[in-house]
């Protein structure tokens, strides 16, 4: 259908196109384990999600007692390490997911991602859930380099500069990527069943889905809004 309003619709990745909680907690909880820290409940681990494993292991050691500056990089190839190799267990497309992915594409629709994940672990693990194949594009936090990551606008110029779209929009779960969209100029959907870091109807984008059934007739909507 060429009528759709986008045509490329960019995702984030952990809380948004995947629930990747229980690995990501896992890799956490194992890293923790090695500098001696207690582990941290699963639903305490969600609310880390979102800056990038760096971030996330940064929060781990700030809730079990501190960070030590100096075992920072080790702990963090540690934990990429464990993940990388564990990065599928329970990770899996959200509910309504795969057919929201065949309903862009039947409209013609690119798919593209931009994470705050390592661009390598993102592909591992789109890889392993056979998916790889239908994104037109994946960029990680570490493509551009860190300091250009979510929230910042320039992974989102990057997404639109390579999949040549003529109109994009993002859909996130937390500020970084609401941040990111608005500072890029992209209409933006948040996702009210990610890891969101505020309550999603909060986050200051510019609808809210809590299903992904929804995502189409949202992306309609917003554009003739
Ligand atoms: O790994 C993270 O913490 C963030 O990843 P996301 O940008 O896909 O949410
Ligand atoms: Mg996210």
């Amino acid at each position: 259908m060429a009528d759709f309003p986008f045509d490329v619709v960019g995702f984030d990745l952990d809380g948004t196109l995947l629930d990747t909680a229980y690995d990501l907690g896992h890799a956490l909880n194992h890293a923790l384990s090695l500098a001696g820290r207690p582990t941290i409940p699963l639903e305490d681990v969600r609310s880390l999600i979102g800056g990038g494993t760096g971030q996330m292991l940064r929060g781990g050691l700030m809730r079990t007692g501190g960070i030590d500056e100096a075992e920072l990089p080790g702990l963090t190839e540690e934990l990429v390490s464990f993940y990388a190799n564990n990065i599928a267990r329970h990770t899996a497309l959200y509910p309504g997911g795969e057919t929201m992915l065949s309903d862009l594409e039947s409209r013609g629709v690119k798919i593209a991602v931009a994470t705050n994940k390592r661009e390598a672990l993102a592909r591992r693990l789109f890889d392993e859930l056979g998916l790889t194949p239908r994104l037109a594009t994946i960029i990680g936090g570490d493509t551009l380099g860190l300091d250009r990551a979510k929230p910042k606008p320039d992974m989102l110029f990057e997404m639109v500069r390579r999949t040549g779209a003529s109109r994009a929009a993002f859909v996130g779960d937390t500020t970084y990527d609401v941040g990111a969209a608005k500072a890029a100029g992209l209409p933006v959907v948040a996702v009210s069943f990610g890891f969101c870091d505020l309550p999603p109807r909060e986050l200051g984008a510019d609808a809210v889905i809590d299903h992904f059934d929804e995502l189409i007739p949202t992306l309609e909507h917003l554009a003739t809004a």
